[in-house]
């Protein structure tokens, strides 16, 4: 039983079962010089060599074809480092401008590294065996010596400060130490006991999972799972995530690597872990510092325009993975993997996806999404009918419809009759999801909500991330707009999202429909004028040739293409791109 201090494993392990593949091409696993560059993501774990006669062997962006995959190599660098993706994609910046070099951290100075934690970990833990590893620290087992965990076994994450070379690296052990406090306490969240610090080190000290990484859990079924597996699955990985989103915290790396068994049990419960590259985002903010792992990063993140949607993508791909076995977005190098995931479709018609059910394609197809406007958030893909009624499922509130209810009120009269022709078209399950939103914001005896509930919802449902992450000032900037109280009729007008609907496959019939509703009931004759005020177009804009067909000629009321754009509530800007 060795302590664990010292240099990380250099070896990866291949989980797969195969051999060690030899001669990875991984354009950056190792440079010219045979030591590893400094890259704001973790390497991806193609195996080219296994699959001489696959289709990803032709084509550097089509899934993975084979049921295995190793995991990937130690990577090369933290992730943060943006100055070193713009210095590959661009030259812009030279690499030793970009990156620090290599043993040189103990060159740097200036930087504070104290963190104000208690310094006594020596006198409260035991080391025992390490556990885990990765980029930024190593992982081991412990008892604890005194107090509460006395002769418990815990788990201990261990941050070098030596690795902390920059500003933002110590910043980013401070939040994710914070998050984990905050969080702590959600049964699909490792536990956080305590943080540590002395002159080397940072302790982070929490529960032990015994039962290994999912990762290793899909590699030991032969890269598969069962379509019931894999509910049991997605349905922890969102409870967890829902509840982050709810906060304000958008995790940024999830992938199967980040979660963990409690016990071997075939049954036991599975826990988020790392958050180191987490960060606190406000409904209306949007992040932009390219991070997480190649193969679950969302094409929006590499626009740097992102927010929690972000974490949805890392889930589809997840999903794609549980249940087919490969990877979605495969490519040898990483710049292929990011053309992949920028432009490439995944497969759905590879085994076993014919056999697969009709909900579960669904399902994955609607995290897949390219625009995060029309991906489920985390509480909607708990509400799919793949996993509706699933025994765990755990309904929380959702953000998204405090965005949405925002942009309603602030909508003029025509736009809020147009939503609620729409609304009316809503299926049972989509309808069940606004139902369990409306009871979370608990309306009255008689069926009533103000916005003042809104804001009551969230603090109840507060925990002490929402301070960081702002998410209360932006709740409470909705619950002060004046309007008028909710009915369930009209909160399903104002909380239903166009973009979402639009990206599911009946859209057409859902907007042939509400317009149908809207004629009977919203229709009116109306001047190119008041229309462009009403899309929010101001009269400086040329619009009016444009606009010509967003009316009907023959009796001046809004056409089926004026009544769409109405829906979306374009603005000069939109309109413009148009
Ligand atoms: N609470 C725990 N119980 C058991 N093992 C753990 C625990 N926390 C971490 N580990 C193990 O240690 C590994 C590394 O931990 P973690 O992912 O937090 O480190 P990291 O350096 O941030 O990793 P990454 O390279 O993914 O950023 C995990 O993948 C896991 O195998
Ligand atoms: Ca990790
Ligand atoms: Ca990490």
């Amino acid at each position: 039983m060795g302590l664990c201090h010292g240099k990380p494993i250099e070896t990866p392990e291949n989980l797969s079962g195969n051999s060690i593949i030899q001669g990875d091409n991984n354009e950056h696993a190792l440079n010219s010089t045979g030591k590893t560059p400094k890259f704001p993501f973790y390497s991806p774990s193609p195996l080219p060599s296994l699959f001489k006669n696959s289709p990803a062997n032709s084509s550097s962006v089509t899934s993975t074809p084979l049921r295995f995959f190793k995991r990937p190599f130690p990577p090369p660098s933290p992730a943060k480092h943006i100055k070193a993706l713009l210095a590959r994609r661009h030259g812009s910046v030279k690499p030793n401008e970009a990156t620090i070099p290599e043993g040189s951290e103990c060159e740097i100075v200036g930087l504070d590294k104290n963190f104000g934690y208690s310094k006594s970990f020596g006198s409260h833990f035991e080391i025992e065996e390490e556990v885990g590893r990765g980029h930024f620290g190593y992982a081991c087992s412990a008892r604890g010596k005194k107090g509460g965990l006395r002769g418990q076994g815990v788990a201990v994450k261990v941050i070098p400060k030596l690795k902390m070379t920059t500003a933002i690296a110590i910043e980013d052990v401070r939040r994710e130490v914070k998050i984990l406090r905050a969080l702590s306490g959600h049964k699909n969240l490792v536990q956080f006991y305590e943080a540590y610090e002395d002159e080397d080190n940072v302790y982070i000290v929490m529960e032990l999972c015994n039962g290994g990484e999912l990762l290793d859990r899909i590699l030991s079924r032969g890269g598969k799972y069962a379509e019931e597996d894999a509910k049991d699955v997605m349905v922890q990985i969102l409870n967890i995530v829902a509840y982050c989103h709810l906060q304000g915290v958008v995790h940024r790396d999830l992938k199967p690597e980040n979660f963990l068994f409690v016990s071997k049990d075939e049954r036991s419960s599975l826990k988020a872990i790392d958050f180191g590259l987490s960060d606190y985002v406000k409904p209306d903010e949007r992040l932009n510092d390219i991070v997480g792992s190649a193969y679950y990063v969302a094409p929006e993140v590499l626009h740097r325009s992102y927010g929690t949607e972000a974490d949805m993508w890392s889930i589809g791909v997840i999903a794609y993975i549980l249940l087919c076995g490969s990877r979605p977005f495969w490519a040898r190098t990483e710049s292929g993997i990011f053309r992949a995931v920028l432009k490439a479709d995944p497969s759905f018609e590879e085994d076993p996806w014919p056999n697969l059910s009709p909900d579960a394609i669904d399902f994955v197809k609607q995290l897949l999404n390219k625009d995060y406007r029309k991906r489920l958030t985390a509480v909607q893909a708990l509400s799919h009918p793949w996993l509706a009624g699933h025994h765990d499922v755990k309904i929380h509130l959702d953000m998204i419809i405090y965005r949405l209810v925002k942009a309603y009120i602030c909508s003029s009269s025509l736009r809020k009759a147009a939503l609620g022709a729409l609304a009316r078209t809503l299926t049972i399950p989509q309808l069940a999801y606004l139902r369990e939103q409306f009871t979370l914001l608990v309306p009255s005896k008689s069926g009533l909500i103000s916005l003042q509930n809104f804001k009551s919802a969230m603090v109840k449902n507060s925990t002490d991330a929402v301070k960081d992450s702002h998410v209360l000032e932006y709740v409470n900037g909705v619950s002060s707009l004046q309007y008028r109280k909710f009915d369930f009729e009209e909160f399903c007008a104002a909380a239903v999202s166009v973009h979402q609907l639009e990206g599911i496959a009946s859209w057409e019939q859902h907007a042939r429909s509400a317009y149908e509703f809207f004629e009977k009931d919203g229709n009116r004759p109306i001047m190119i004028e008041e229309l462009a005020s009403e899309l929010g177009l101001s009269p400086s804009v040329p619009v009016h040739v444009v606009l010509q067909d967003w009316i009907r000629h023959s009796d001046g009321k809004l056409s089926f293409l004026g009544f769409v754009r109405l829906l979306h509530g374009v603005s000069s800007r939109s309109f413009q791109k148009a």
